[in-house]
């Protein structure tokens, strides 16, 4: 009853106040009425220390925390449900004032994912999406210097399989908002939360099921923010600082079967080929022939003609005048396996299977190919060069799965999420001074919302260095737990930021 008259008189001001302006930067505006009500992102020392727990452990008794349930998919059938079900209770026990205001709602999509939907006190607002994934890729514990699911903190970092990718946006998304609420902010945009469970294993029970749900309620979003691009520091060898790289494009995908069928026999007295024979010279193919660079075409041009001036001599020039340069910097690109995914789609060989019995010839072998299609090829060009690189009729192609690259999401000053995340990565990192669009070189739940919005934008608000990257579905995945703060800081801002900023669209008087 206090929250709604508390909504009310919100509401009130609101119309009070009407729509003041003034200017912030080109392209940006901010209504008056969400300055006067903005709410610091201070937190207390005890609201530190809880969100950390709820995080990693949260308490002593019962041992548990996000990190420590473990929500492990296998394949697109085979995933943790109990742990799934687990955390569907643990969100709702640690985050209590999420789950009990009135004006947001909590459905449970698909069985295990989540939706919230935040009404906001300005219907008239476009609503917009957040988005996060509770499942994580399984972490044997070989080769971990804790155990993965321990959540335990040491040297200020913590460790564990899902710190990096992705419980750490699933609950800093709720933690900013249950402590937004805590201080009476009530949301003026209505936005959504969309908790995918399936993330890892392609997302079709949950975030595909949550997107229709969405569309069958007519629900058109401004723009989307998922995981997928970071302040990426030391992957550009010579760039002098950080940049927060926002992804505005995701690549597609093929998962390419191979098979070869002989006619078994005795080992003793080998054809001249045998079926692994046959397939080991195709995938080899298929790895010594690269598929074609693509520099040029997607946005890493614009990335790098806006980190130039970051580069010491002569980088900076060649950067400056890639017109003429780019033959050069496109060779270079490519001797880097992080930024040759960047310029052309990658061919990863992924499993192998053949062979029954040491003396056997088997009669099938077979290999998986995972191809990461650059943003300006498509799955049926990249079938096409594959077939011509594979060039034997004795070895089938199999497609398990493929969709093509995401489009390109704006990224000029009228593209309202572009903006909102840059000017908050402006305020929380004011050190970092350029933000750039890029490619998420992984795949998304986002991929699954284009039929909702042309604004999908794919960035996680802490700083990535090489050496974080191997953690990530590797060994030792970690947070520092300064950097977890600060996502929940990041969060905080975010949500008041999309209340408050506006891009001035000409002739266009709402987005
Ligand atoms: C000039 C800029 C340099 C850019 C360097 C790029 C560094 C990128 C670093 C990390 C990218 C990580 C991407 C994370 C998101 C991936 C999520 C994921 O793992 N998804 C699964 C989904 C499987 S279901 C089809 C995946 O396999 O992609
Ligand atoms: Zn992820
Ligand atoms: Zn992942």
């Amino acid at each position: 009853m206090a929250r709604r008259c508390l909504y009310l008189l919100a509401l009130g001001g609101v119309l009070l106040l009407g729509i003041a302006t003034f200017s912030r930067s080109k392209g940006l505006r901010r209504s008056l009425r969400g300055a006067a009500s903005r709410i610091p992102s201070q937190f207390s020392e005890e609201e530190r220390v809880d969100m950390k727990r709820r995080f990693s452990i949260s308490d002593c008794l019962t041992l548990t925390g996000a990190i420590q349930i473990p929500t492990v998919s296998f394949t697109s059938e085979d995933y943790n449900t109990t742990a799934l079900a687990e955390f569907g209770e643990y969100i709702y026990k640690v985050f209590p004032t999420v789950f009990s205001t009135s004006f947001i709602q909590h459905e449970v999509v698909g069985g295990y994912s989540h939706l919230f939907t935040v009404q906001g006190s300005d219907p008239s607002l476009q609503p917009y999406l957040l988005l996060a994934h509770i499942d994580v890729v399984p972490a044997p514990a070989e080769g971990w210097k804790v155990p993965p699911f321990s959540g335990l903190e040491h040297d200020g970092f913590i460790w564990g399989r899902g710190t990096l990718d992705n419980k750490n946006s699933v609950m800093a998304i709720l933690q900013a908002l249950e402590l937004l609420l805590i201080r009476d902010y009530i949301p003026q945009r209505p936005f959504f939360i969309a908790l995918g469970h399936d993330e890892e294993v392609s997302g079709k029970n949950g975030a595909r099921k949550i997107s229709t749900l969405l569309q069958a309620r007519g629900v058109q979003l401004a723009f989307v923010v998922d995981e997928g691009s970071f302040i990426l520091d030391g992957f550009i060898p010579n760039v002098k600082k950080p940049f927060a790289q926002i992804a505005v494009a995701e690549k597609g995908s093929i998962n390419l079967m191979l098979q070869v069928n002989v006619t078994p026999g005795h080992s003793s007295a080998p054809q001249k080929e045998t079926s692994i024979g046959i397939l080991a010279a195709a995938v080899s193919r298929l790895e010594q022939t690269p598929l074609p660079n693509m520099f040029g075409d997607g946005p890493l041009k614009t990335t790098l003609e806006l980190l130039a001036n970051e580069f010491s001599f002569p980088t900076n020039i060649i950067l400056s005048n890639l017109w003429l340069f780019w033959p050069f910097v496109r060779r270079f690109l490519e001797r880097n396996h992080i930024t040759n995914a960047l310029v052309r789609t990658t061919t990863a060989l992924t499993m192998f299977n053949a062979g029954i019995k040491v003396n056997v010839i088997p009669s099938v072998a077979q290999a998986v190919v995972n191809f990461r299609i650059h943003p300006a090829q498509t799955v049926q060009e990249v079938l096409e060069l594959v077939k011509n690189i594979v060039a034997d009729d004795r070895v089938q192609l199999h497609v398990l799965s493929a969709f093509d690259p995401e489009p390109v999401s704006p990224s000029d000053n009228q593209a309202l999420g572009y903006q909102l995340l840059r000017h908050t990565i402006h305020s929380v990192f004011p050190e970092v001074s350029i933000v750039a669009p890029g490619t998420c070189i992984g795949n998304t739940d986002s991929r699954h919302y284009k039929n909702l919005s042309n604004g999908i934008y794919r960035f996680n608000p802490f700083y990535l260095r090489p050496q974080d990257f191997t953690g990530i579905h590797g060994l030792n995945e970690k947070i520092s737990v300064q950097a977890y703060e600060t996502h929940v800081k990041f969060i905080f801002e975010l949500i008041q930021n999309a209340d408050t900023v506006r891009v001035s669209v000409p002739h266009v008087h709402e987005l």
